[in-house]
């Protein structure tokens, strides 16, 4: 069965909103994936809103909607695109084709749901009448979400009123989406509030409409006056909507970064009423041990000041986890937190990174760009993997951090920028001072509050926690009921050396969940092989673990970074620390 099917028959005991993202061209797609998103809608209107038009003009049957839609998808969605689940919006009437012929098409190119798009929904009056009469309306596309449904896809009605999302709904569909209108940003916000109510209140009489039909589709709301999180926040704690699909709220521009940003923070809203939530938990962080407890009570002191925090934890023990609750605890939460992962950046690209630059300023520059300074200006800037910046890197930084503000490349002026600092690493960033292989004045501005993040192995009582919470997240990832894992499996777990810490123990439960049959996993091959060889060498350092693993993997870096239960991010540190050493 496909994953999408999975969600939507386990919709309620989903632990985080289910949030999609409709695109139009392969750029945002791209970001969708990286973003995390759970499905992305294929939908012309993207495509007219890159090129320039007012979404209205996608809703025209120009040319023909489904071969632009079926290109759109071929040339640049799929194209990147691998493992997130794929919807496509398919006008109801085909000039071109027969409607299951071009059903056949999409299915063949690994579309897994339709939709109804241009919806008819979005026409009124007398047009709408007479285009009902020619057949051309919503029963059309009901017919058209039927046909696709016999064909094994999702089927997702699009509804622009009550009354259509009634229609979808007696018809049977998986889902709806309900449009409560356009996006707007707004400035005034007592005017804000009032247009989120009104949007609020109108996906209510949808969904309470649709209910009393006796329906209960998963439910996701489009559009509407919903531009931050804490908006769509408002929704969840009225209404009992699955999530959020899109709408032009995460196609803002810089398109890459307002996805990016915007889609993890609204998975971050806490659901309300589902079983994962029961756990003890600090937002999206499990746990219940001292250590644990302390560390959720320092995050909460310090939070909202406005100091800079470096966070220090091994690899995989949750330091994006606790940038990202620091942030959403700080006046900042609805300003942007950007994340940058400092290994990545080349040493030559590091002043456009940060800083941005303007078109012509080199060969290529075709227009401006901003950096990442000016993206996470009033809101929060991420240095993961901080000691991986070079000499000229950490200077630039450092530049910016006592100036507090930036001049892009080619720029003439500076701009002042307000950004909040919290960086991570999971080497030990004092004694790279110590080395003088860290700028101490850099590490001092960074560090005002340092935040440590025990390993897994100093709190083993957490780990019945985070299995339960793995758990939860797979039974509804691969459709299977799993309860938890037997006392002999726990113990062993518990006891587990844990070298790639919550990260690792993910990939174990994750392994053990599909080969073994029953809802207890009892972890019998735990031992040889979730613990290989590798892993229990203790006195070969990470250069040398590195190496192996990765002849172990036949030189694959995900897979080497799987065996250990490091990010491949970490891999590359460990297979860097031996180049250093020579
Ligand atoms: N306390 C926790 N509760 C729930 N999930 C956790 C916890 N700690 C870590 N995780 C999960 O473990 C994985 C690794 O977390 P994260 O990426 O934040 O670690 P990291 O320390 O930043 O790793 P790296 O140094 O390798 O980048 C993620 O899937 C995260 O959701």
């Amino acid at each position: 069965m496909s994953l999408l099917k999975n969600v939507i028959k386990n919709a309620d005991r989903l632990a985080s909103p289910f949030i999609s993202v409709a695109t139009g061209s392969g750029h945002t797609a791209k970001s969708a994936v990286e973003s995390g998103a759970d499905m992305i809608i294929a939908l012309n209107a993207g495509f007219y809103r890159n090129i320039g038009y007012g979404t209205l003009a996608a809703f025209m049957p120009y040319g023909n909607a489904n071969n632009q839609t079926e290109e759109m998808l071929k040339y640049h969605i799929l194209p990147h695109v691998s493992s997130t689940p794929i919807v496509a919006g398919v006008f109801a009437t085909d000039p071109e084709l027969p409607v299951k012929k071009r059903l056949e098409r999409l299915k063949a190119l690994g579309v897994e749901g339709i939709t109804n798009w241009p919806a008819i929904g979005f026409i009124d009056g007398a047009f709408r009448d007479h285009l009902e009469a020619e057949g051309l309306g919503i029963e059309a596309e009901v017919a058209m979400l039927q046909q696709a449904g016999e064909m094994g896809f999702v089927t997702f009605g699009f509804a622009l009123s009550a009354e259509d999302a009634c229609t979808f709904a007696k018809s049977n569909v998986d889902a709806l989406i309900l449009n409560v209108g356009l996006t707007f940003e707004m400035d005034d916000a007592i005017e804000k509030r009032n247009q989120l109510q009104l949007s609020i209140t109108k996906a209510k009489e949808m969904l309470t409409m649709v209910h009393d039909t006796g329906h209960k589709p998963f439910s996701l709301l489009y559009g509407g006056y919903v531009t931050k999180p804490e908006d769509f926040d408002e929704f969840l704690k009225q209404i009992p909507l699955h999530g959020y699909a899109g709408g032009s709220v995460f196609e803002r521009f810089p398109v890459e970064q307002a996805i990016n940003a915007q889609v993890k923070s609204f998975k971050n809203i806490p659901f309300p009423n589902t079983n994962a939530n029961t756990l003890p938990r600090f937002g999206n962080l499990v746990g219940s041990s001292a250590p644990m407890k302390n560390l959720f009570t320092l995050i909460q002191k310090i939070a909202p000041y406005n100091v800079n925090v470096c966070i220090d934890g091994e690899s995989g023990t949750g330091k994006e986890l606790v940038a990202n609750q620091i942030h959403l605890l700080s006046p900042r939460k609805s300003h942007p937190f950007i994340t940058v992962n400092c290994g990545a950046i080349p040493d030559t690209l590091v002043e456009s990174e940060f800083f941005g630059y303007e078109k012509g300023a080199f060969t290529g520059a075709a227009m401006r760009r901003q950096g990442k300074f000016e993206l996470a200006n009033k809101g929060t800037l991420f240095l993961d993997e901080i000691a991986d910046l070079s000499p000229h890197a950490q200077a630039a930084l450092l530049r910016v951090i006592q100036q507090g503000e930036i001049v892009t490349l080619g720029g003439q002026k500076p701009t002042p920028v307000d950004v909040r600092i919290l960086c991570a690493s999971n080497q030990n960033l004092e004694k790279l001072v110590e080395e003088g292989k860290f700028r101490v004045d850099l590490y001092f501005r960074l560090s005002t509050i340092i935040i440590k993040i025990p390993p897994l192995r100093e709190r083993s009582g957490d780990v019945p926690l985070l299995v339960s919470n793995i758990l939860a997240k797979l039974s509804i990832k691969f459709d299977k009921k799993l309860i938890g894992v037997t006392n002999s499996f726990m113990d062993r777990l518990k006891n587990n050396h844990w070298t790639g810490n919550v990260r690792e123990l993910e990939q174990v439960i994750t392994r053990h969940a599909l080969i073994e049959d029953a809802p207890i996993l009892e972890g019998k091959a735990f031992k040889h092989a979730d613990k290989p060889a590798i892993t229990q060498s203790y006195n070969e350092n990470n250069h040398e673990r590195a190496v192996r693993a990765m002849r172990e993997a036949g030189g694959n870096k995900s897979k080497a970074a799987n065996l250990l239960g490091i990010s491949r991010k970490t891999l590359y540190v460990w297979i860097k620390e031996g180049d250093e050493q020579l």
